[in-house]
């Protein structure tokens, strides 16, 4: 399995590849690429842990070889919010850096899956998507916008709200990765009850936590640890499942004949090829429909924005 993290010195990328170098399968090759001249050192300090999965690093004139014969290909690769900013407000900076990176993978590994990070994810993931299809490589079944954060930040805020262990808790977190577009189904936590203050006050935190990390980071950036958790969560699932496990993850995903948009984070089950099955969110509370209702246009805009970047 070879595993590539495009923008694996930033704040992100280094968390996610420590993770990825210790929790990999045994034989496992991790390519870490990016643009900032630290990358070979990043390299060279990960080799130094004693794990059986190969590690390379590779700078700004060496993205075919990183790329080459990837299974995964992760994209941290872009700037971070400062306070004030909204994740769309990144978009005229990462639009192009995504653009970029995603046409190397469909020169050198059309066939690895794609897991998005890069915000606004709501936006990023159709760019990517535009872009394989203008190659001639699209595979709707292996391009992911990651949204595991919304999940983990959901499971442990009810956690700790209940007193209960975070392994106990599953939250489905349907929708986008940005503002009201992020939407927990607390309705089906099981095991777990909730007055209607704590679904309003909830919901409201879990759309702005990563607003949260941005204004305690002070200008320093946004979320970086949990997100180099949620992301190498979701890497071992999709290698898990690659290597015929089941697994289910939610995901940003493209997906056909639905009333929603064009990509929606729904519960997916993956396999040897990426995505096996789309499965249905199930039944929202009156007080979900209502906020998926109220949400799909802004969601439906910036898909948008990701195909006329790429179209014209
Ligand atoms: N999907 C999510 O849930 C989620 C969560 C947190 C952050 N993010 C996003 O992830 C991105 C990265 O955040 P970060 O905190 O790691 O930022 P960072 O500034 O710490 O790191 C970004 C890295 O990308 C590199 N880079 C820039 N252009 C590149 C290119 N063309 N090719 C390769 N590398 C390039 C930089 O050199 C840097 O090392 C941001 O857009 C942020 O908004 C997404
Ligand atoms: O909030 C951000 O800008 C980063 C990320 O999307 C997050 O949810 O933490």
């Amino acid at each position: 399995m070879k595993v590539a993290v495009l923008g694996a010195a930033g704040g992100i990328g280094q968390a996610l590849s420590l993770l990825l170098k210790t929790q990999l399968p045994a034989g496992s090759e991790l390519a870490l690429y990016d643009v900032s001249p630290v990358v070979p050192g990043v390299a060279v300090d990960l080799s130094h842990i004693p794990t059986d999965v190969a590690v390379s690093g590779h700078g700004k004139d060496d993205l075919a070889e990183a790329l080459t014969g990837c299974d995964i290909v992760l994209i941290p690769a872009g700037v971070p919010r400062k306070p004030g900013m909204d994740r769309s407000d990144l978009f005229n900076i990462n639009a192009g850096i995504v653009k970029n990176l995603i046409e190397a993978v469909a020169d050198n590994c059309p066939k690895a899956c794609i897991g998005v990070i890069t915000n606004p994810v709501n936006t990023t993931v159709a760019i990517a998507a535009e872009v394989l299809k203008a190659k001639g490589v699209y595979d709707k079944n292996k391009l992911f916008g990651v949204t595991t954060l919304d999940v983990i930040r959901s499971e442990t805020f009810i956690a700790n709200l209940k007193g209960l262990k975070t392994n106990e808790i599953h939250v489905p977190v349907i929708g986008g990765h940005s503002g009201t577009t992020i939407l927990p189904l607390l309705s089906q936590v099981d095991g777990v009850s909730f007055t209607d203050e704590e679904v309003a006050s909830l919901t409201t935190r879990i759309q702005n936590a990563g607003t949260e990390v941005v204004e305690a980071k002070a200008g320093g950036g946004s979320a970086t640890l949990s997100m180099g958790q949620a992301a190498a969560r979701f890497c071992l699932s999709l290698v898990a499942a690659m290597q015929g496990e089941a697994v289910v993850e939610y995901a940003y995903v493209q997906v056909d004949g639905s009333d929603d948009a064009a990509f929606f984070a729904h519960p997916v089950r993956l396999g040897i090829n990426g995505v096996e099955e789309i499965l249905p969110y199930g039944d929202l509370s009156d007080f979900e429909e209502n906020a998926k209702n109220t949400m799909l246009e802004g969601l439906r805009g910036d898909i948008k924005m990701g195909v006329d970047f790429v179209n014209g």
